[in-house]
């Protein structure tokens, strides 16, 4: 078991350090990489996915590359146009929502991201409420001339329902799915068009695929900021999945200030090519000491080992 700490070039949802644990088994090499402030229960299902890239592997692919988009996270206009128009995607995810006041500066980075991309999708990561998202949700539309969705623009499932009825904006769940005990309620509440779906917190491959078929909305798979280890199993379900209408949101190694390994995941013309088992950690990263200590008794709790 390794233990991995790489800083983050642009602090990205509160994070400026990622940290996670590295094993191996048969099948190739596993990442366990749940956010610090997730308990103990909620981890266990980053564990399952780890496990089972080491042990058993995944499903065949049924494509050969994944289509992805690059991420914008909240930074100022001029860096956002930059970012969008030298990543090679035709589809850009902004970053929007970041503070309290950020209308106007939502409003400037989506514009200036439409200038480099023809196709504009924003995450709000649930922090509006139903009348303040339909509100910017409208005026976002405007300055992307057409979003192309707009990621979990509120906390609960019937807020999401509510600003759908309200929008012509396509409404994406992703906390409502990863986060939620029941990832499904989202498709029978009417709440989402699209579903956003991480293998790491739903417990693997198989379990991403069983819930992409019971929810019966297009998906998209997006990454949880792993390495490019466990990136691998994300892009294995974008692989499998029976229909891929939307860009992935997996360039996210951009956001990292390197990797674990030499054959990192990058995509080359807006696409990561599907490899056939998870790249070999061959570059050392080791975490400080106390970290490492904390991650293996975290491990020895998830895992009961
Ligand atoms: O979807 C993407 O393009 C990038 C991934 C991303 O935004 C993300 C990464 C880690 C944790 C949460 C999120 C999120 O979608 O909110
Ligand atoms: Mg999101």
């Amino acid at each position: 078991m390794r233990v991995y700490a790489i800083p983050l070039r642009t602090r990205f949802r509160g994070i400026t350090v990622r940290e996670g644990v590295l094993i191996e088994g048969p099948a190739g090499w596993g990442e366990f990489c749940p956010f610090p402030e997730y308990d103990d229960r909620e981890s266990a299902a980053w564990w399952a996915t780890a496990v089972e890239a080491a042990e058993v592997g995944w499903p065949s692919p049924v494509r050969a590359s994944v289509p992805v988009n690059c991420i914008v996270p909240a930074v100022g206009p001029e860096r956002a146009y930059e970012i969008a128009a030298a990543s090679g995607c035709a589809t850009a995810k902004v970053k929007v929502a970041d503070h309290p006041d950020s209308a106007a500066e939502d409003l400037a980075r989506v514009e200036a991201v439409r200038a480099a991309v023809p196709t504009v999708r924003v995450d709000a990561n649930a922090a509006w409420d139903v009348d303040t998202a339909v509100a910017r949700i409208r005026a976002l539309d405007r300055a992307a001339q057409g979003l192309e969705y707009v990621e979990q623009p509120c906390r609960t499932v019937a807020e999401l329902a509510a600003v759908r009825r309200r929008v012509n904006v396509r409404i994406a769940a992703d906390e409502s799915i990863r986060r939620a005990a029941d990832p499904l309620r989202v498709a029978v509440a009417g709440a989402a068009d699209v579903a956003v779906l991480k293998c790491a917190p739903l417990g693997g491959v198989r379990r991403a695929l069983e819930v992409a078929e019971a929810c019966g909305l297009p998906c998209v798979v997006s990454s949880a900021l792993e390495t490019s280890v466990g990136l691998a199993a994300e892009v294995a379900l974008a692989a499998a999945l029976p229909s891929l209408d939307f860009a992935c949101g997996l360039a996210t190694l951009a956001l990292l200030d390197g990797d674990v390994t030499s054959t990192p995941l990058t995509p080359v013309d807006g696409r990561i090519a599907v490899p056939g088992r998870s790249p070999l950690p061959d570059v050392e990263r080791q975490a400080p000491q106390a970290r490492a200590a904390w991650w293996r008794e975290r491990v020895g709790r998830v895992s009961g080992r």
